[in-house]
């Protein structure tokens, strides 16, 4: 996809991520496409998922532009998120207009380095390629590594960012000051106000995927809201 026509096209805009491993109750691409409707009809202006099947249902329905990755584990690396030429390889053949992979400064046995990986989607598709990172160093290596869009989504999961604020709002102003590469705020953003906080803080666009597509986890952070609430309220009646 052409990235000026993208950029515009997302800028300002929500991505919603429509997930769903295979231990999860929403898991098959059936799903997946009927959440990513949903999305676009509540004005989501691109979708971002994961594996083939997702992708090719998703796209089919929708029209819209996809961020795609695949997540693999590999034994002895901590890098899931698509983290060899054989994952990006099927995500240019499904069609992903934009290639999300890990752009983190983890080490990857036996894998291809940060850099090769960007140069074989250069040298084999026309896809744009987005860096996840997890701190203000990553996303600055990433740029100059040269990715099209740094996203903050791997704040907080990577071991040395287990103690980051969720969401990572001090992380999306500072590399949004930083560069003029755009920043997509993504990772833990539950609300519509912490969507708009984002944008406001300079994000290009915003990523939400589990406070709309997990309906499992939401469902559960409701439940254990009102379980503080009647404990508390049968602690005082005692
Ligand atoms: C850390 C990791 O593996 N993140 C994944 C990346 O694609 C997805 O599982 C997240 O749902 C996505 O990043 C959106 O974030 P949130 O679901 O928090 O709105």
């Amino acid at each position: 996809m052409n990235k000026k026509n993208f950029l515009e096209r997302i800028k300002g805009q929500l991505i919603v991520s429509c997930q769903a491993l295979p231990n999860e109750p929403l898991h098959g691409s059936d799903y997946m496409a009927k959440m990513a409707q949903a999305a676009k009809v509540g004005g989501a202006a691109c979708i971002r998922a994961n594996g083939v099947e997702d992708i090719k249902a998703i796209k089919q329905v929708t029209q819209l532009p996809i961020v795609g990755l695949i997540k693999q584990d590999y034994k002895n690396s901590p890098v899931y998120i698509t983290p060899t030429k054989t994952e990006i390889q099927l995500l240019i053949d499904a069609g992903a207009d934009v290639i999300a992979l890990d752009a983190t400064t983890q080490d990857r046995p036996n894998h291809e380095s940060l850099e090769e990986l960007i140069r074989y989607i250069r040298i084999n598709s026309q896809c744009l390629i987005m860096g996840d990172i997890s701190t203000f160093d990553e996303g600055i290596a990433a740029v100059e590594a040269g990715v099209d869009l740094v996203s903050t989504t791997l704040s907080s999961y990577t071991p040395y960012t287990k103690d980051r604020v969720i969401p990572d709002l001090p992380l999306i102003e500072e590399l949004a000051k930083a560069t003029t590469t755009p920043i997509i705020a993504e990772g833990n953003i539950k609300t519509p106000a912490e969507a708009a906080r984002a944008i406001e803080l300079g994000a290009h666009a915003v990523v939400v995927g589990t406070a709309i597509t997990r309906p499992q986890i939401v469902t559960k952070q409701f439940c254990d809201e009102i379980k503080k609430t009647t404990d508390r309220l049968l602690q005082s009646k005692q």
